[in-house]
């Protein structure tokens, strides 16, 4: 099964670099300057050398011809890229690999790529994994998500590598909601750091955003032990505590009261509020979402939004 990762990021880089062990692999990217004869991204994976098996192109049908499609653009520019290039994914296999939650219409990656390309078949690939790990060949396990058991078979078999371990599901709702919410609370929890309330609040935070994102799951008919798997639980745990994250750096800033780089792609923010407006429509109480969301907007700051998450009303676990 030949395979083009679209979209050279961070981590389509470092999942092209992982793949190409395998064989060939096809790196898109919508300006590759100079990478191919560089062979390195040195915008966003400095120091992670290209491996002969991977070749770099600007030419998206040429990319597109590849079996296996993965789409590794920021997800509020997934459906537009979707569109743009609808012709060519017509009847592909295509596996997102961003996290997060559409604005406009509350959907994760899956749901999106069904709605703009009915008769292509849509997978998920998320869990605990930073772009530079993967490139640098450290041991990473993934969840690959696909509705249709067969395919997604095909699919774990074909994109698991010698460093990149991956287990499957057909869960893909609760795979691309662990993927999703665990960037907002990975926000709420560098945030807490940042302004100095201590680790115990951060895994109080942990703990309470887990059950958010449970109750959410509940409530969307996710399986319960997705959630506890590599997609929720366990890029909950590696999120909310590194620096690596920039979702937890964006916290940390936020902590802090200092400004953030507006050009680093951080999920969690318009997630927050995607989840936040989802939540209040379905009549749900996402309180650490919705303290979250506030503090991306400026709505609120930290010391305010955590006396609201403590004079909240006692309740039972
Ligand atoms: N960096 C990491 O460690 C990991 C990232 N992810 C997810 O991967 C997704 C992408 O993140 P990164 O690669 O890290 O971000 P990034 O900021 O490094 O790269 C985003 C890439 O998308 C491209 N892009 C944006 N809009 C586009 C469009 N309309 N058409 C074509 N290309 C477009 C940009 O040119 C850029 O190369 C996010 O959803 C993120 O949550 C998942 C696991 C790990
Ligand atoms: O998703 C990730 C780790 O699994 C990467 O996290 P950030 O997007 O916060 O950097």
């Amino acid at each position: 099964m030949s395979i083009a990762v679209l979209g050279a990021g961070a981590f389509g880089t470092a999942l092209a670099i992982s793949l190409a062990q395998n064989g060939p692999v096809i790196l898109w990217a919508r300006d590759p300057g100079d990478m191919a004869h560089l062979r390195e991204n040195r915008a966003r994976l400095p120091g992670c050398r290209f491996p002969d098996g991977l070749s770099v192109t600007g030419d998206l049908p040429d990319a597109a011809a590849a079996d296996i499609l993965l789409i590794a653009v920021p997800m509020q520019k997934l459906r537009a890229f979707l569109s743009d290039h609808a012709k060519h994914f017509a009847d592909k296999t295509l596996v997102a690999c961003c996290k997060g939650i559409e604005l406009e219409s509350g959907l994760g990656p899956v749901a999106v790529m069904s709605e703009v390309l009915p008769t292509a078949t849509p997978a998920i690939l998320t869990g605990p994994s930073f772009a530079t790990d993967i490139a640098r060949g450290l041991p990473t396990a993934l969840t690959l998500a696909c509705a249709e058991d067969k395919k997604g078979l095909r699919l774990q078999q074909s994109l698991t590598t010698p460093n990149l371990r991956i287990y499957r599901t057909t869960d893909t709702i609760g795979a691309e909601l662990g993927g999703a919410l665990k960037n907002v609370i990975a926000i709420a929890c560098g945030a807490a750091m940042g302004a100095g309330l201590g680790e115990s609040a951060r895994a109080a935070l942990m703990t309470r955003g887990y059950a958010e994102m449970q109750r959410l799951a509940a409530r969307l008919h996710a399986d319960p032990r997705t959630l506890s798997g590599l997609s929720g639980f366990g890029d909950l745990s590696l999120t909310c505590t590194s620096t690596q994250s920039r979702n937890y750096r964006l916290g940390l800033s936020i902590g802090k009261g200092e400004g953030f780089d507006p050009a680093v792609t951080v999920e969690g923010a318009a997630t927050a509020l995607a989840v936040d407006a989802l939540a209040r429509k379905l009549g749900l109480d996402l309180p650490i979402t919705a303290a979250v969301a506030g503090l991306v907007e400026n709505r609120l700051d930290v010391k305010s939004a955590m006396e609201n998450l403590l004079s909240r009303p006692l309740k039972e676990e």
